[in-house]
């Protein structure tokens, strides 16, 4: 991935938050099915607090609904998900080698032709009181792998040991998250990360957390090599139902994956 990629597609999406208002009205949608929808917070119908963020959220693949504008928004995108996606097949065959399995077995878990991938923009313009605000509060993504890229201002947190600790920005990386369906398929080897976005009272953050998860027919569960003579910690779900699911709910914690854990 080169770093000229990063910085273009950074740029793009922040020229399509520059629209005026009633261009980017066109695809505010409320409905969690939609594969294209603007807005803020997480979901403003469902949830008691709202968060100092507006997104733009757009299926990738199998279909690619970025919107067709501003200009060069729809080409830089998708060439920036096409890597995505061939860094993601990468760090799959990775874990699943790092576990003792095929290469393939954690790609074929999810379904890889017709695999599910998820741009979501976030912009958090500066907050004049920013410790009584959060941009996203804390969750775990609910797919499997978020490559996430922002403009070098930082603000994200993960929770690690009882503690929220700050990830600082490294010009020309890009951070992978990992959510709460690798979770479920390596049966808790993997642990999804909880993580939060804080917010600052001078500048605009723009962040690009492009998500990867299972085909929305898979039936998930953990990979049974994995579970052999341990445990099984998850009841397996379909994925397409999961996603709807949580994005059509309060984001809160990691409560979508706590629904399907076998309790001992
Ligand atoms: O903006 C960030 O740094 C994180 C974004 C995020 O967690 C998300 O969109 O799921
Ligand atoms: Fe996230």
């Amino acid at each position: 991935m080169s770093d000229n990629l990063m910085k273009d597609v950074i740029e793009a999406t922040r020229n399509f938050f520059e629209l005026p208002d009633e261009e980017k009205q066109e695809f505010s949608d409320t409905s969690a099915a939609s594969p294209l929808r603007y807005g803020s917070s997480f979901n403003v119908q469902a949830e008691s607090v709202h968060f100092w963020r507006d997104y733009l959220k757009a299926f990738t693949h199998p279909q690619f609904s970025i919107p067709n504008k501003p200009a060069g928004f729809r080409d830089v995108a998708a060439e920036y998900c096409h890597k995505g996606r061939e860094i993601t097949k990468e760090l799959y065959r990775g874990m699943s080698e790092s576990l003792g399995l095929e290469a393939n077995a954690i790609a074929d878990a999810f379904g890889f032709d017709t695999d599910f991938q998820f741009y979501i923009a976030n912009l958090y313009p500066p907050c004049p009181q920013p410790e009584l605000a959060l941009g996203q509060p804390p969750h775990s993504d609910n797919t499997a792998i978020t490559l996430l890229i922002e403009n070098g201002i930082g603000g994200l947190q993960v929770y690690q040991r009882g503690k929220w600790v700050k990830v600082k920005p490294i010009p020309g990386s890009i951070m992978v998250n990992i959510g709460d369906q690798l979770e479920l398929v390596t049966n808790g080897k993997y642990n999804g990360v909880l993580h939060r976005v804080t917010l600052n009272n001078n500048v605009t953050r723009v962040s690009l957390a492009l998500a990867h998860g299972p085909s929305f027919d898979k039936f998930v569960c953990p990979i049974p090599e994995i579970v052999k003579d341990g445990k099984l910690e998850f009841k397996g779900m379909n994925y397409g139902e999961y996603f709807y699911n949580q994005q059509s709910t309060q984001l809160v914690g990691k409560s979508r994956l706590d629904l399907l854990r076998i309790s001992s």
